[in-house]
């Protein structure tokens, strides 16, 4: 299984300022290892250039951070499944914290995105992840399982391992510093596992698990040795094309 080395730039970069670091990093994943792929999530705006500056990368791969759940329509503002995947992306991201928690996203709507996203012909990365008032309650475990459900519920049907990952970030270390330590980690990928293996009994093992929340160069390697950990998304340390390389490359 190729591990995903995945950048989210969120609400960062002008256009000019996202195809200047994309050519740059296509620069210097020239030796990219055989082992690994190569995400990026820009914002919308930068979709078309940033996959121009990536197209002859290989292993790199082009994804949205959201879409609306529909085909077409009038829903003023938002952007479709389709009008992604004619610009080149062929991964998305659902039910991110930053979209439960600041913008609202219910598990049901998460759940919308995931089938919408999957029949449409994208690669879904699904997120989940415990706040810390969760985690202190001892929740952990029924959160995961519940978002994971939910996210799956109505795109069981169309989801096959090779075109659904999920995503571990809890809350309380994403844009902290504040990385889960390998404990945390290797304890919270095994339920996601132990779900997917329930939801999925054909496929669930074949489903790429990522970390995220305050992967950096320095602690990249160490996350990637930890067992069901298929992958990085990383949020600020993937904005510099130096530093996301560096953990994309880290052994
Ligand atoms: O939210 C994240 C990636 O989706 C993680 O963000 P940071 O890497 O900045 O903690």
């Amino acid at each position: 299984m190729k591990k995903l080395m995945a950048a989210n730039w969120k609400m960062y970069k002008t256009v000019e300022e996202g195809a200047a670091t994309a050519a740059e990093l296509g620069k210097l994943l020239g030796g990219l290892p055989a082992d690994r792929e190569v995400l990026v999530c820009p914002p919308f705006t930068m979709l078309g250039e940033v996959g121009r500056a990536l197209e002859t990368a290989p292993g790199c791969f082009l994804g949205a951070q959201n879409f609306y759940p529909a085909r077409q329509g009038a829903f003023t503002g938002e952007i479709a499944p389709e009008q992604l995947l004619a610009l080149g992306c062929t991964y998305a991201l659902a039910g991110h914290s930053e979209r439960r928690h600041v913008l609202g996203e219910t598990d049901e709507f998460v759940g919308r995105k995931m089938a919408a996203g999957l029949s449409a012909g994208l690669t879904m990365i699904l997120c989940v992840g415990e706040t810390i008032e969760e985690r202190r309650e001892g929740r952990v475990s029924e959160v995961l399982s519940r978002q994971l459900r939910t996210g799956l519920e109505t795109a069981r049907c169309a989801a096959s391992a090779d075109r659904l990952c999920v995503a571990y970030e809890p809350v309380w270390a994403i844009g902290t510093g504040e990385v889960a330590g390998p404990g945390e980690i290797v304890e919270a990928h095994a339920v996601v596992r132990e779900t997917l293996m329930s939801l999925l009994p054909e496929t669930g093992t074949e489903v790429r698990i990522l970390y995220g929340g305050s992967v950096k160069p320095e602690n990249a390697a160490g996350i990637l040795r930890l067992d069901n950990v298929n992958g990085v998304l990383v949020g600020g340390a993937s904005l510099k094309a130096d530093s996301f390389s560096r953990i994309v490359l880290a052994q």
